[in-house]
């Protein structure tokens, strides 16, 4: 069974509250864009496509309570504005709300209809990615072999089947038999949740600490890495969940193949390179408690959210459209194609 992280109907966004997950399924009625921002910032929807798509609904969401006090355009830019300042990092939220600028005009209940068309839409073309993703890492996942993920690249950060995860859904589908670790991902425990989503299709998933990674790969025959992203730059870095990039150092070492599945969206061509990225800094709280009990003394905590791989730890990335070198030539190129 695949949890559903977003289902939007008649003006209610219903959001799936990850921060109770595993422990409880719990939704969340958004009806007004302020609900779906503060969702967004407190991780009640996380992973950069089902932010991107939450964004866009929400958008929906605050065009349909416009009460005309100001000029219609001037208060939807107000609405984008809050969303866009939700969370810094993944590429996706800003991509999709420039999406649904390009709709808004001065007549207010066809720019509705068109917005809620548009957020259908992306939600729709993401899972047509997560799919062809899949289709692309399939290949990768052959009997017997095993892989290592990071983070939440599943189901309950897209729309269907995931990024990273997508492979696996197939491959256990075709009842191919492979094995999947799970890094817990501290402080949020995002990996946590990949594997529950992976336990709950019926996949061999194991949870490790982050610390477990590096013996993990020392001790067993993996075959590969694959994570998501939040953001890819020009020259192929990658921006995702902290603790990505000593998963790559340490399948460098261990010379396991490391790859990252891509999805278009989360690439972001006007950065050069991963270091003109912004990382989210969230909470110190998240690393001085887990849930609400105290676990650090009073000391200063340093809580970036994501971190950087360099291109040159990358194997490749695994887009919709096939494997491509994280570098600049290969990612022009393949943007190119898709404009022709
Ligand atoms: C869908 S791929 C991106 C993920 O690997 C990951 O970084 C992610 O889910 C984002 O984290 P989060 O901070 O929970 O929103």
């Amino acid at each position: 069974m695949i949890l559903q992280s977003i289902q939007y109907k008649d003006g209610v966004l219903t959001l799936l509250d990850q921060t109770k997950l595993p422990h409880d399924i719990q939704y969340v009625d958004c009806t007004d864009y302020e609900a779906v921002a503060v969702a967004i910032e407190d991780m009640i929807v996380r992973g950069a496509p089902a932010i991107g798509i939450t964004a866009a609904y929400g958008v929906v969401i605050g065009a349909l309570q416009y009460n005309g006090d100001k000029d219609f355009k001037i208060y939807m830019q107000d609405v984008i504005t809050r969303l866009s300042n939700t969370r810094p990092t993944a590429i996706n939220l800003l991509w999709a709300l420039g999406r649904t600028k390009e709709v808004i005009t001065e007549d207010v209940n066809q720019t509705i209809v068109a917005l809620e068309n548009l957020a259908q839409h992306i939600y729709e073309e993401d899972k047509s990615i997560n799919d062809r993703i899949g289709k692309h890492t399939l290949p990768l996942i052959k009997p017997n072999s095993t892989f290592i993920t990071h983070c939440n690249p599943g189901s309950l950060a897209t729309s269907a089947l995931g990024t990273a995860t997508a492979g696996f859904y197939l491959a256990h589908a075709q009842e191919i038999p492979f094995k999947v670790f799970s890094d817990e991902t501290r402080p949020r425990f995002q990996g946590a949740l990949t594997a529950f989503e992976l336990s709950q299709a019926g996949i061999d998933v194991t949870t490790i600490t982050d610390s477990t990674t590096a013996t993990v790969l020392q001790q067993q025959d993996v075959t590969a890495v694959i994570v998501g992203c939040d953001r890819v730059a020009l020259n192929g870095d990658v921006v995702n969940k902290i603790g990505t990039l000593p998963l790559a150092i340490a399948a460098k070492f261990y010379n396991v193949p490391f790859y990252v599945a891509a999805p278009t969206p989360t690439f972001d061509l006007t950065v050069s390179s991963g270091d003109a990225i912004p990382i989210e800094a969230r909470n110190t709280r998240e690393v001085t408690h887990i849930y609400d009990n105290k676990v650090a003394a009073d000391v200063a905590v340093y809580n970036p959210a994501f971190d950087i791989t360099p291109n040159s730890l990358i194997t490749g990335l695994i887009t919709e459209h096939g494997i491509i070198e994280a570098q600049e030539q290969a990612i022009t190129k393949l943007f190119e194609e898709i404009k022709a």
